[in-house]
């Protein structure tokens, strides 16, 4: 796969936290923070509400100072941010040309490069109310690639986003990496399929859990113990990575019987293992939508 290629961890860290804690009235919020993100390499935090996770985000970016540890930033970095809710008075009229405008002097060039990165070049004239919210998640990251960030982080991207819908963003998401050679944080406070789109997992609960490849992070006691029988399940689709074949067409044919229109004819070559967990989820939820909705929990994993 290119990111094996374009994450540099030998370079200098785009962000790194060591030992990093911050204390309001006199509680520890998060403590013992260590973990960086280098160029290329996509890094999510993940734990359940109220773990720190937007917190040692925020310590990461600068913008709250720890009380104990290090946070450390790369200079002159630039952060494209994809937030989680935004403050707007949805009653006034607003195009998206215009909301891609409203923060900051971006290159209008860049700002068209961008919405077509994302697929919304043709929502140029729409009203940002009434784009869905998977439309409004991709003008949100293409608002963000146009300042041609190092860092991207985004909070929550899949909030309010369906199961396919989630899949075709973390797989945008790592399109734009693999062509911006970006560092990307995600957030999330849930597994969604986070973990088969990132390189690096930091699981925290107030403190750094477990941290490593999404493989090995699913296989840790402490992992299981914060997302349960769902992280069982979660493993359960790791290890599910030899039910099918691919096909000399670049077609995956499942042990069901079903052929995959999603192959990529390069999925055998690079990283196999992402790859079949992808196809896994793509198939799951190409099945499920068809029947339903495609977005309850035994639909992701069956
Ligand atoms: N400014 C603050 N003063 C006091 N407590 C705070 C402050 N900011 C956050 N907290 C507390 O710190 C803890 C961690 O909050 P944080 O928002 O980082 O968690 P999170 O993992 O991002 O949660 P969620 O998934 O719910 O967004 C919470 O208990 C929260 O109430």
């Amino acid at each position: 796969m290119k990111h094996e290629k374009l994450a540099h961890p030998d370079e200098a860290p785009l962000i790194s936290l060591s030992g990093a804690g911050i204390r309001r009235s006199g509680r520890w919020l998060v403590r013992g923070i260590t973990f960086s993100i280098a160029p290329g390499e996509i890094v999510t935090l993940i734990g359940p509400n109220g773990a720190g996770k937007s917190t040692s985000a925020k310590l990461a970016l600068g913008i709250l100072k720890p009380d104990e540890g290090e946070a450390r930033k790369r200079r002159n970095l630039t952060v494209g941010y994809v937030p989680q809710k935004l403050a707007i008075d949805w009653t006034l009229p607003l195009d998206v040309a215009r909301f891609m405008r409203l923060t900051g002097r971006v290159d209008s060039k860049r700002i068209e490069a961008a919405m077509a990165e994302t697929g919304v070049s043709h929502l140029a004239s729409a009203e940002v109310r009434s784009l869905s919210g998977g439309e409004f998640q991709r003008v949100l990251l293409a608002r963000a690639i146009a300042r041609n960030p190092d860092l991207l982080v985004l909070d929550e991207p899949v909030q309010g986003v369906d199961f396919g819908g989630e899949v075709a963003l973390y797989e945008m998401i790592r399109r734009v990496r693999d062509d911006m050679g970006c560092g990307v944080l995600l957030i999330s406070h849930d597994l969604h399929v986070v973990m088969a789109a990132t390189d690096r997992v930091v699981c925290l609960n107030g403190h750094v859990c477990c941290e490593g490849s999404p493989r090995a992070v699913a296989a840790t006691p402490e992992y299981r113990r914060l997302f349960g029988d769902r992280a069982a399940e979660a493993l359960a689709v790791y290890e599910h990575d030899h039910d099918h074949v691919h096909l000399p067409n670049g077609r995956i044919a499942l042990a069901n019987g079903l052929a995959s229109a999603h192959g990529h004819a390069d999925s055998c070559g690079h990283d196999h293992h992402h790859h079949h967990i992808h196809h896994h989820l793509e198939e799951t939820s190409r099945q499920g939508a068809g029947a339903s909705t495609g977005t309850d929990e035994t639909g992701r994993h069956s």
